[in-house]
């Protein structure tokens, strides 16, 4: 056994050693035939030989890399049959001793121009179809192929039948006619038909080479074509002079699939700048008569191309109105008014812009010039601000998903009401009022920005009208309304004569209203005629004037529905909010402000009031009363106030009856008052300049109106004194 194994192991030793030199000799060889390649790729290319471990990686060798370089696959051959005789039996190469001889005499026929095929039927002669009983390296399952395409075409039936996908070297095969694959690993219909077919490809009609020959046959073909179809006649004639010359087709051949490869190379260096990518995703193309979609691809084609045509006409639809709010306009480019789809929300503004302009002129084209021209008046009041405001309710706002960033949002401009504010910092804005700041408009904007498309009037509402408004404070804090303007100051020779109107005006009024009521008032209600001085009114007018021109000065207040008071108000203590019904510490619908302290002469007023009403009448108010809100109303010649009652104060303070102290300065005017809704039932007494009412305890609720105002009547002493504009004042006290 010892003896044996040592023996073996010589064996071993000897093989091995004459392997290597085996291996240094195919080095050498190679070196010397392929002396026109790079040395690296000659030891890499005698590597892969020397790991070869069967026949058929010779011959992959061969085939790949060496088509033409007899010498190398001379060598290559030699060294094989070489390391066979050597490792005697050794199993790296026993599996393929049978085979060898016969592949490498095939190989070498070739590399000898032997075997090269023609085409042609005749070439049937040299295929192997003549030798059945060799069995080729190839087949590794010992099948019959014949390696050459024309046996096949020529249909034997038993060489299909054959033919599966079992016995085929390389199952996964491409046809280079048109570069369908077939993978023969998966044995589908397709497959299948492809086998019975003998490799022709089922979709283009090509022959597919199934066999190591066959590829090496076509191979050959391709570059002699190539050859002959580059260069034309000349490389023709000079083919043949090659031949004449004695060099062999297949030198011919290599020599043309070499420089094919070289231009290959040299394309695919290039191509980078020739090549333009065109996404024919994008591209229109025939979807119902393109071969290649699967039904799949044509559903998701069609489906695509709806989606595009609805955008493409829901894009000519649309209608891009510019809202400039600083500016006030409303402008709709004409360009973009599609006179078919001009909508009702257009047409609502070109109705608000032109009152006369009717529905029918919806789609005309004086509808559309007057909606591409409809501007805002330069000092619109709010009321026609928010009729426009209104008249875009209908549209859509669509922000542009293609910015980058929060989407714009619509905030007023912040300068414009710190220069307007003049001396009082932003930080003497309360932060309840300062909510048009960034930050708050920022987190706006953000949510705007994950909305692409809203209600226009939505996000109107909640910024537009507020920007409006606060556009509007702020004109009116840049302009506040002065009572006593020193521009309609009268000079002194105007006194007389404005004496003179007041006492013609005061008969009329005292005339107007006949049913002076003044002696027959509810309980609780009582009127105090020319309770205050001339002096006293001036001080009072003065008074009211300073604090009118400053922070949460007059104003001209809005409903909850949009309209507006009739008249000039500023509150004090408290902000009284006509859309709320209720008091608050700012006007914070408005511009912030804080209103501006009851001065303690008021306060001091309201009491002294009290003791006369009840000297006077004999009623004593519920108090104690310490009035917190104070309601300074300046009505002009046309100013009016509705049937109402004061009922925004506390429950405590209506249930328990504290009076309402009621001042009136200026011009006369009508009150009306009465115990129920019905202005109509309602008694009227006239008020002038320096009367106190007051109504508390069982008067508290009375309706009252203040439907007319008598121009010219105030007292000229005042008008002179102060200098107060034609209108009314009245002071209303309450404790909320
Ligand atoms: O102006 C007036 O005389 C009445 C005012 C009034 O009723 C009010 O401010 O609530
Ligand atoms: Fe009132």
């Amino acid at each position: 056994m010892k003896a044996l194994k040592i023996h073996e192991r010589t064996r071993l030793r000897h093989i091995k050693a004459s392997v290597n030199m085996n291996k240094s000799w195919v080095f050498q060889e190679l070196t010397k035939s392929l002396s026109h390649w790079d040395q690296l790729l000659v030891h890499s290319l005698a590597q892969q030989v020397n790991d070869a471990t069967k026949r058929g990686d010779i011959d992959e060798i061969i085939e790949n890399y060496l088509p033409g370089e007899t010498a190398a696959i001379d060598a290559i051959n030699t060294f094989w049959e070489r390391n066979i005789l050597a490792s005697g039996g050794l199993s790296k190469y026993q599996k393929s001793i049978a085979q060898d001889s016969a592949v490498s005499q095939s190989n070498k026929a070739a590399a000898d121009g032997m075997r090269i095929p023609a085409a042609g039927p005749a070439d049937n002669s040299s295929s192997g179809r003549q030798q059945p009983e060799k069995v080729l390296g190839m087949f590794k399952q010992g099948g019959r192929l014949r390696p050459s395409s024309q046996a096949v075409s020529s249909g034997s039936s038993q060489a299909q039948k054959n033919l599966t996908a079992a016995n085929l070297e390389k199952k996964v095969l491409n046809c280079l006619g048109c570069g369908k694959i077939y993978d023969c690993r998966a044995v589908t219909t397709d497959i299948t038909r492809f086998l019975e077919r003998d490799g022709v490809c089922t979709f283009c009609g090509d022959k597919v080479p199934l066999t190591q020959q066959e590829r090496q046959e076509q191979l050959q073909q391709v570059s002699s074509t190539n050859a002959s179809c580059e260069d034309g006649q000349d490389v023709k004639d000079g083919h043949e002079n090659d031949q004449a010359s004695g060099r062999s087709k297949a030198a011919v051949a290599a020599e043309a699939a070499h420089a094919f490869k070289d231009r290959l190379i040299e394309y695919d260096r290039e191509s980078a700048k020739r090549t333009t990518v065109i996404d024919d995703q994008s591209d229109y193309f025939e979807i119902d008569s393109n071969a290649w979609l699967t039904d799949e691809e044509r559903k998701l084609l069609r489906q695509r191309r709806r989606m595009e045509e609805e955008a493409e006409a829901a894009k000519k639809k649309r209608m891009t109105v510019t809202i400039d709010l600083m500016g006030r306009k409303v402008i709709v480019p004409e360009s973009s008014v599609p006179a078919a789809s001009f909508t009702l929300s257009s047409d609502k503004i070109a109705s608000s812009a032109q009152p006369s302009a009717s529905s029918s002129s919806t789609h005309d084209d004086s509808a559309r010039t007057s909606v591409a021209s409809y501007l805002l008046p330069p000092k619109a009041s709010l009321e026609e601000m928010a009729r426009a405001v209104s008249s875009l309710r209908d549209m859509k706002i669509t922000i542009n998903p293609n910015i980058n960033g929060p989407a714009p949002t619509l905030v007023p401009r912040g300068g414009a009401k710190r220069a307007i504010t003049g001396g009082n910092s932003i930080s003497s804005i309360p932060a309840a009022a300062a909510k048009h700041d960034l930050g708050v408009a920022s987190t706006k904007a953000r949510r705007q920005a994950t909305r692409v498309q809203g209600d226009l009037f939505e996000q109107f509402d909640e910024f537009g009208l507020e920007v409006l408004q606060d556009e509007a404070a702020a004109w009116s804090m840049a302009h506040p309304f002065d009572l006593c303007p020193p521009e309609l100051k009268p000079a002194e020779n105007e006194r007389a004569l404005s004496l003179a109107k007041r006492l013609q005006a005061k008969h009329l009024v005292v005339e107007h209203s006949s049913q002076d009521h003044e002696n027959n008032l509810p309980p609780g209600m009582t009127l105090l005629r020319g309770f205050l001085s001339i002096q006293r009114q001036a001080e009072l007018v003065n008074m009211i004037r300073e604090l009118g021109l400053g922070p949460g000065g007059f104003y001209t207040p809005s409903y909850k529905e949009g309209g507006q008071l009739r008249l000039k108000m500023m509150c004090l203590g408290l902000h009284w909010e006509p859309r709320s019904h209720s008091y608050e510490h700012v006007r914070s619908a408005y511009d912030g402000a804080v209103p501006p302290s009851i001065p303690p002469i008021l306060l001091d007023l309201a009491q002294e009031v009290l003791l006369a009403c009840e000297a006077k009448s004999g009623f004593k108010q519920p108090g104690p009363y310490r009035p917190d809100a104070c309601l300074a109303n300046f009505y002009e010649k046309t100013g009016r106030l509705g049937y109402h009652q004061d009922k925004d104060e506390s429950a405590e303070s209506l249930h328990k009856g504290l009076p309402v102290v009621s001042i009136s300065i200026g011009d006369s005017a009508d009150f009306l008052f009465g115990m129920t809704p019905q202005e109509t039932v309602a008694q009227c007494v006239a008020l002038h300049s320096g009367d106190v009412v007051i109504f508390g305890g069982p008067s508290r609720m009375i309706y009252h109106s203040v439907p007319h105002i008598y121009p010219g009547t105030a007292p000229s002493e005042l008008h002179s004194i102060t200098g107060i504009r034609p209108g009314r004042l009245n002071l209303t006290m309450r404790q909320v």
